[in-house]
């Protein structure tokens, strides 16, 4: 495996403006990116979005996932905040995804500013039980790397994973996806709502572009210095 460096993004989760900002200041520095969702941006709103990505790397994480019209229109929306990183959900099938990217581009012209279009898989929440209750016969192995296959035939740039997958979609797509990867605990942590995860080296070490780490750093007393100990386990390998 080649040996590529990882970077961190924070998730900062919350409903309050004031708790957003004040991690993002205390993280600006020790972390490569943050990431904002449907609870911030549903709460505070793209205002306090765009305020925010204007001192930090921002992954825009609002899961598009909807008629392929419908999510095109969303994310043309969404384009004056530029973000780095944004997602839709894979399972919204080839059609979708391939009008998501062409509203990027056309919204883009320059390849370079262009947010990255990143396919969520299957959900770190889910295994292979929670995967049978929704009419999804297979390993959740099986349906990441096949999501994963749709995914960036019909245009995307990376793909939401867990990092027990890293491996097999990188056997089966190589180096091109850029791998975003969530469910990470350092060694310790409580799992919380995560079902598939991994400590922030093994993930590293199995091929992972980013990780994606919510609690286990807004949580911490220190929210920075947890960040700076995931940095310190990611550049020790
Ligand atoms: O797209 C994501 O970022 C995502 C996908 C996924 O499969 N699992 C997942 O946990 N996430 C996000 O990653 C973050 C993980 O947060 P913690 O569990 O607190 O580390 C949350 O903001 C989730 O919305």
């Amino acid at each position: 495996m080649a040996h590529r460096r990882t970077r961190l993004i924070a998730a900062l989760d919350t409903l309050n403006l004031a708790t957003a900002q004040q991690w993002a200041s205390s993280l600006e520095g020790a972390v490569d990116a943050v990431k904002l969702g449907l609870e911030f941006t549903y709460s505070c709103g793209l205002k306090a979005v765009s305020d925010i990505s204007q001192h930090q790397k921002l992954f825009l994480d609002l899961k598009l996932h909807d008629i392929p019209n419908t999510v095109a229109s969303g994310l043309k929306a969404l384009t004056p905040i530029k973000p780095l990183l944004t997602t839709i959900h894979a399972s919204g099938g080839t059609e979708m995804i391939q009008r998501s990217r062409e509203v990027l581009e056309e919204a883009f012209p320059n390849d370079l500013e262009r947010p990255k279009l990143l396919a969520v898989t299957v959900l770190t929440s889910m295994n292979t039980q929670t995967l049978a209750e929704i009419g999804v016969n297979a390993t959740p192995l099986q349906q990441v790397v096949r999501l994963g296959r749709l995914a960036m035939q019909a245009g995307a740039d990376g793909l939401v994973c867990s990092a027990h997958e890293i491996v097999a979609l990188r056997d089966a797509l190589g180096d091109t996806p850029e791998l975003v990867v969530p469910g990470i605990r350092p060694a310790g942590s409580q799992a919380d709502d995560q079902k598939r995860i991994m400590t922030p080296r093994q993930a590293a070490e199995a091929g992972a572009d980013w990780i994606v780490v919510g609690r286990p750093i807004t949580r911490a007393e220190n929210p920075a210095l947890a960040a700076q100990n995931i940095q310190d386990e990611l550049n020790a390998r």
